[in-house]
């Protein structure tokens, strides 16, 4: 297992990870060389400047996209290992995601939406667990309303819900606060943070906003595409501080 700062198992990691697109003159190295473990239980945000990787290191962590080389673990599993249906079937059973446009099904109900991705692999979702997501999530009485019925910071709760119905290893939260507004952003924060501290799942977290960095255990700094520092037990004032020092070095000033 690749160690963690914190000493727990990573819940996912990439080792020497690198991600090159294009070829020749357009070619961009979004990765270049990042080892790094998300510890178990443990709430982890990636931050860095515009282009620095994260939405790259997100992705191939959570098998969304493939590394050119390098490798990435879920747990004990390799993905690059994996055919595409074995990996497909992964994202299914053992990861979590939340987008920043929410991505709910606009036909289907708050409760159809929560248990889908479960419906989808053909598993029986655990009552007792889907119960309990249900009141930390806030949403006992929306769960006939369809999406189109809520705001959106209620919407994003479905897809925090949606996210840890299948208990999976580690969610990834892509901006998940990006389209909310402030109030609304905290409570999804907070349910992101209720879900690590009160049911021990593993959160990891892309933002721009230092106040959402804040929340999590410790924040993952990367800078042209490998890490350039971390963390622990962040406030918005140091995340703003070290960012600003990223962007003066990415400067060259
Ligand atoms: N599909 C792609 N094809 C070519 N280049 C890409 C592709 N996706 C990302 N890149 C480039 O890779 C680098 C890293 O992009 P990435 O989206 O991971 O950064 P980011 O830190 O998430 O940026 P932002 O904060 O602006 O969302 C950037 O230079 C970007 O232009």
């Amino acid at each position: 297992m690749t160690a963690t700062v914190t000493g727990q198992p990573a819940a996912a990691r990439v080792t020497d990870a690198v991600k090159v697109y294009g070829s020749g003159e357009t070619e961009v190295r979004a990765l270049d060389g990042v080892t790094i473990g998300f510890p178990a239980g443990r709430f982890t945000a990636i931050m860095g400047p515009s282009g620095s990787g994260k939405s790259t290191l997100m992705h191939c962590a959570a098998g969304l996209d493939t590394l050119t080389s390098g490798e990435a673990h879920i747990g004990g599993t390799e993905l690059g290992a994996l055919s595409d249906n074995r990996l497909t079937l992964l994202r299914r059973e053992r990861v979590g995601f939340v987008f920043q446009a929410f991505n709910l099904l606009p036909t289907l109900t708050v409760a159809e939406n929560i248990t889908l991705p479960q419906d989808l692999a053909g598993s029986r979702p655990d009552p007792e667990w889907t119960d309990a997501l249900i009141d930390v999530v806030g949403l006992r009485d929306r769960l006939r309303h369809r999406p189109a019925e809520l705001s959106g910071g209620q919407q994003q709760r479905v897809a925090v819900a949606r996210a840890l119905a299948g208990r999976p290893d580690v969610v990834f939260a892509d901006e998940p606060t990006g389209n909310l507004d402030s109030r609304s952003g905290e409570e999804v924060l907070g349910l992101l943070g209720s879900a690590v501290r009160r049911m021990d799942r593993t959160v990891v977290m892309v933002t721009h906003d230092p106040v959402a960095a804040a929340h999590a255990d410790e924040v993952v700094f990367l800078a042209d595409g490998r890490l350039a520092g971390r963390m622990a037990a962040p406030t918005a004032e140091r995340v703003l501080d070290a960012l600003k020092a990223y962007d003066r070095k990415e400067a060259g000033s």
